[in-house]
């Protein structure tokens, strides 16, 4: 008999898709309501163009600083007014199926949170083709440390990314920092439209250019290394929020919740586990019986985490980032809540 993978079901729900129907779910502008798929995308890309200019205009800043010795291992550094040692850093990853997407066209909410004395950090990572997932986990991982090292009297790192960047985000809960010589300061993450379980995406014609085997998916899941982590190495007291937006596909809606609390119609249940799976504490024949074990699904949510969830109001895949650009948007006062400790 196999120990079972902690309480996976048996057959996750994306796998009784048609071909045709997971394309789709895995297709965030096929979902958007007010505009056209093409018309969403080139929107999308010139409020983050009109926003990184105008950031860029306007606030204190160091742009393409280096954080590694590739090419593309820079980030840009958005200052408040005040001055800003000591201030919260938020840090962002942009999306793009890890495959479009650049920090010169990504600096959304840098106005609003600079506005409110938080320090902005807007990451360039290789994508696809030139990068594969395991570098990219990698160049974030080390665009951390950069930061903490080079402001060590911050106030906080916050990490926030959008799709694609949300999981380059969460692939940070449970980092390990120890090869790195400091251990960020993380207070919080938030987490926006994100893709926790990479397994489908294989499937998908987004997989073209990132060339992901099922092995290397499972390796870079958050879902996945939640559910093999015996320790949280994060401190309990950072908060995460995991975001989706009303008008995103089901299957992000899925991935969102289930990350956040598991699957819907998941029942705990209970399995004998034989002998030799079992740590031998006890001499005599007792350590030779098999045991009952009860089994359920990790997640944020039953791992401990300080987490909440939130289904924001009337926002498709695409506006739940561009609205980071206004000072009064529900997520921009969230994002601020929560880096000020505000109820
Ligand atoms: N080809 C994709 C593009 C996409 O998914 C996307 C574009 C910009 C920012 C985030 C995206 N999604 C996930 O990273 C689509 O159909 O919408």
């Amino acid at each position: 008999m196999e120990v079972p993978e902690r309480g996976r079901r048996a057959e996750a729900p994306w796998k009784k898709l048609s071909k045709e129907e997971l394309e789709n779910q895995y297709s965030p502008s096929r979902w958007v309501i007010r505009l056209g798929a093409e018309e969403a995308l080139r929107t999308y890309s010139q409020i983050g163009d009109e926003a990184t200019k105008r950031a860029r205009a306007t606030r204190r800043n160091r742009l393409h600083v280096p954080y590694g010795d590739g090419e593309g291992e820079n980030l840009d550094i958005y200052f408040p007014e005040q001055v800003s040692e000591a201030s919260p850093f938020c840090v962002f990853f942009h999306g793009g199926y890890w495959q479009s997407g650049s920090k010169d066209t990504s600096a959304f909410m840098v106005n609003p949170l600079t506005a409110q004395g938080v320090a902005v950090v807007i990451v360039a990572y290789d994508i696809a083709p030139k990068g594969t997932l395991d570098q990219m986990v990698d160049q974030v991982t080390r665009s951390i440390v950069y930061i903490q090292k080079q402001y060590p009297r911050n106030e906080g790192i916050y990490l926030c990314g959008h799709s694609a960047g949300a999981h380059l985000a969460a692939m940070m809960l449970l980092a390990d920092w120890t090869k790195h010589a400091v251990a960020p300061n993380l207070r919080g993450f938030f987490l926006i439209s994100g893709i926790y379980d990479l397994e489908p995406i294989v499937f998908t014609s987004q997989n073209g250019p990132l060339l992901m085997t099922l092995e290397d998916a499972r390796r870079n899941g958050p879902q996945q290394l939640l559910e093999a982590a015996l320790t949280q190495p994060v401190d309990p007291a950072c908060h995460v929020l995991v975001i989706v937006g009303q008008h995103d596909s089901p299957e992000f809606s899925r991935q969102s919740r289930e990350f956040y609390q598991g699957p819907q119609d998941h029942q705990p249940f209970i399995q004998q586990i034989p002998s030799e799976h079992l740590l031998q504490v006890r001499q005599g024949p007792a350590a030779s019986r098999s045991c009952l074990a009860l089994f359920s699904t990790q997640t944020l949510c039953r791992g401990g985490w300080n987490a909440s969830f939130e289904e924001l109001h009337d926002v498709d895949h695409f506006e739940i980032i561009w609205k980071l650009t206004q000072d009064d948007y529900v997520l921009t006062q969230m994002i601020l809540r929560t880096i000020f400790q505000e109820p």
